[in-house]
């Protein structure tokens, strides 16, 4: 990389602009030298002066084109300037022409009469008043927007965060970062608490502005509620408040004052429950609520009678689907059957599919409409397929609607004005959903409605906030059925047999014959790294004959180290997807993305557009939004338009404006609490050393049972054996089960 430098010159052609992120190509005139540069220059026109900071770089086309960093800009301060931007188009309204007559006759004072004295500008001929108006605020508002980006840049924003933020503020942006830049952290995706802080502390905001410890603190319980929780025990929340916040323990009141403000503004709600003060964002506090509140609804008002003689039409299921239950999947099947809810829960390979099968067939029989749905496209997708019946993700049955840039509120057209029509509904991987889609899906489901809930209660838990499926089962106060026979078919699999064993606490059984379940010992961090590159790139394929890069998922419990996700993705990348001259690259904060390389998304975008392509790129079908975990391919880079196109494995094509990348992730190597509701035919499990509270056996438990026809296990047997006996899981402290309580 060449050295940083400073180039100042006048824009004399905009060759490209994207109007959208900012991108764009023009010249700049530069010590009597035409230079091209590329780069974030949202608003930049024709004749004005800018200083730009960046690296000079060779384009194997265009050649050597200055980079854009960072850059500011004047508006033009010579006759020739003011005219070369006014005739560029920069103000709609005014061409060549026009340029030339207001310049010949205003000159250097031009700016000052557009912005402030359009009357006197329309004494132009040809200028109408109306039109000198529109003029003149076209003209004010490019003056924000510049005023806004330079602000922006005095504080240390990076051009693509300034860009997003003044797409959120538009004329309000300076305002907002000078009387509480705190706001940033709650709207802009990529700005957090300490960022805002920062800001603040430039502007003189003082450490015990009682703003700053307000924000501080429903910061802490954003954060908590990423990290699983609805609530924080108030003390804990304190801890974490001065800690964040710099407040030494005798200004402690500040936080309790501030929290004492919140709870009578009711933006938190603090409940003592068993000597235990619980702090809660509102909204979470009345979701877990709402979800209670429904769900014993649609429990206790549910009045329908077996539609049809149970064991005559269960006779004739058994028939026609060639299967015998055994009792506890009848009297699961019986329970359904009676019931508005039904929690079906148990590990794998205990029938629940096959259960569920025996019950759809015999609700379709008595006419009743199903609908079946999983929280992720891939859950989707198998329930689809052991069913025979079209089931689709939760989003998409609560027909997810548009939104705002940047605005995360979930917006549903499914919803209790418009509920879900049908007479059943069928969640499945229900531990993998949290309260915000519970609380969704709640709102658009009635009385009257029957509902089944199916999960297994020891996998890792949702990744959202909540303990949905725990909760509700550990309530006592909804009717949960659990399987608990393994069936001979899965006996035969040691991934399901060693699945359960690891569940009571028990070791697996490694390395028999004939079996799908392997062990490497690897005693150093190297070898576990050299021996799960030689096993996805030689070893496996060749004894399993799968597609190392479709069909072999390398599973890992943390993300930093040399056996850490960021650390395997790259080292993966190299050997699975090496750069090649045809692989255009592209290269985002520490990741280098390449074509061909395998990826995931890694947050909720409910507004980014994609289509399905037939081979001959006619648009099958389109529609929005991409999520959390949906795994694809880079399929193509284009640098000169700044996007990346993914190929989702649900044949979905979505494009990814460079400055959107923080939302994409390397995905040779992805963590176990990412790979929830996934399943694949390998899984390579490196097991070897970590923080001893991450790693917990329901973690272990989760990896294994994503497996379905390899498990390999590389590494240290200690530490399986380790995470075995770790059955304490991180605390999660969330609150349906109390709601469910108390209620009844
Ligand atoms: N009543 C039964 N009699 C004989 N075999 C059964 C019975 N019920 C289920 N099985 C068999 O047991 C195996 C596991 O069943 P099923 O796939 O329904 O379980 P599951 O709980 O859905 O498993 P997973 O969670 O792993 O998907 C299957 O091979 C299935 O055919």
């Amino acid at each position: 990389m060449e050295e940083q430098l400073v180039v100042e010159g006048i824009v004399e052609d905009i060759i490209y602009q994207n109007e959208e992120n900012g991108y764009t190509v023009c010249t700049i005139e530069y010590e009597g030298e035409e230079v091209s540069c590329v780069g974030m220059m949202l608003g930049v026109h024709p004749g004005e002066e800018v200083r730009i900071v960046g690296e000079w770089t060779t384009h194997p086309i265009y050649g050597r084109q200055l980079k854009v960093d960072t850059f500011d800009k004047s508006i033009p301060k010579t006759v020739q300037g003011i005219e070369r931007y006014l005739a560029s188009g920069a103000i709609k309204g005014i061409g060549p022409k026009t340029a030339r007559k207001i310049v010949k006759h205003f000159g250097l004072d031009t700016f000052r009469i557009i912005e402030s004295e359009p009357t006197v500008l329309s004494q132009i001929q040809g200028i109408s008043e109306k039109k000198a108006k529109e003029i003149s605020e076209v003209f004010r508002a490019q003056h924000e927007l510049r005023t806004a980006m330079m602000v922006l840049q005095e504080f240390g924003i990076t051009p693509t965060y300034a860009i997003k933020i003044y797409k959120r503020y538009k004329d309000q942006t300076v305002e907002v970062i000078k009387t509480n830049p705190y706001r940033l952290a709650e709207d802009i995706f990529g700005i957090g608490f300490k960022k805002a802080d920062e800001i603040a502390m430039q502007i003189g905001i003082a450490r015990n502005d009682p703003q700053r410890i307000k924000t501080g603190v429903l910061y802490l319980l954003n954060n908590a509620s990423l990290e699983g929780h609805t609530y924080l025990p108030r003390d804990l929340l304190i801890g974490r408040a001065r800690e964040l916040l710099t407040v030494p323990e005798e200004a402690i009141m500040l936080i309790e004052n501030a929290l004492d403000e919140l709870s009578i503004q009711r933006t938190i709600i603090v409940k003592n429950y068993d000597n235990r003060i619980c702090v809660f964002l509102k909204y979470l506090f009345d979701r877990e609520l709402q979800i209670a509140r429904k769900l014993i609804d649609l429990a206790a008002l549910y009045e329908k009678d077996m539609p049809f003689d149970f064991e005559r039409e269960l006779k004739q299921t058994e028939k026609e689907l060639e299967i015998k239950l055994v009792e506890e999947q009848r009297e699961a099947v019986r329970h359904v059957l009676l019931n508005g809810v039904t929690i079906l829960t148990g590990g794998p390979g205990t029938g629940k599919t096959t259960t569920i099968k025996a019950i759809l067939h015999m609700l379709e029989k008595a006419g009743e409409d199903v609908l079946l749905a999983a929280p992720t496209g891939r859950a989707a997708k198998r329930m689809s397929e052991a069913t025979n019946m079209q089931a689709q993700t939760i989003h998409r049955l609560l027909e997810i609607g548009y939104l705002k840039e940047d605005d995360q509120r979930q917006m549903f057209n499914r919803n209790a004005e418009n509920p879900l029509e049908a007479d059943v509904i069928v969640i499945d991987e229900m531990s993998m959903v949290d309260v915000n889609l519970m609380y969704a899906l709640m709102q658009a489901v009635q009385e009257g409605q029957r509902v089944i809930l199916i999960g297994d209660a020891d996998q890792l838990p949702s990744v959202g906030a909540g303990n949905v499926l725990k909760d509700m089962i550990r309530s006592e106060r909804l009717p949960v059925v659990r399987l608990t026979q393994i069936f001979r078919q899965a006996q035969e699999s040691a991934i399901v047999m060693n699945a359960h064993r690891i569940n009571q606490g028990d070791e697996p059984v490694y390395n028999e014959k004939n079996t799908d379940f392997f062990f490497m010992a690897r005693s150093v961090q190297q070898q576990v790294q050299d021996t799960i590159i030689e096993l996805i790139t030689t070893r496996i394929p060749k004894f399993q004959k799968v597609d190392p890069l479709k069909e072999i998922q390398v599973l890992v419990p943390m993300r930093k180290g040399l056996l850490g996700v960021n650390e395997l993705n790259k080292v993966l990348q190299k050997a699975l997807n090496p750069p090649a001259l045809t692989k255009v690259e592209k290269e985002y904060r520490d990741t280098i993305f390449r074509i061909g390389d395998k990826v995931m998304q890694i947050k909720n975008n409910y507004n980014t557009p994609w289509k399905i392509l037939a081979p001959t790129g006619y648009p099958l079908d389109e529609g929005i939004g991409v999520f959390n975990g949906d795994c694809g391919m880079v399929k193509a880079i284009d640098l000169q338009r700044e996007v990346l196109t993914v190929l989702f494995d649900d044949h979905k094509t979505a494009e990814y404006e460079f400055n959107q990348l923080d939302e994409l992730e390397l995905a040779y190597a992805v963590t176990i609490h990412k790979s929830q509701g996934s399943e694949y035919p390998v899984v390579i499990l490196p097991i070897h050393s970590g923080p001893p509270m991450l790693l917990s056996r329901n973690l272990l438990y989760t990896g294994v049972t994503r497996a379905k026809k390899m498990v390999v296990v590389v590494g240290l047997k200690d530490t399986v054996s380790r995470m075995i006996a770790n059955n304490s899981e991180l605390e999660r402290y969330t609150n349906l089960m109390t709601h469910l309580r108390q209620l009844i």
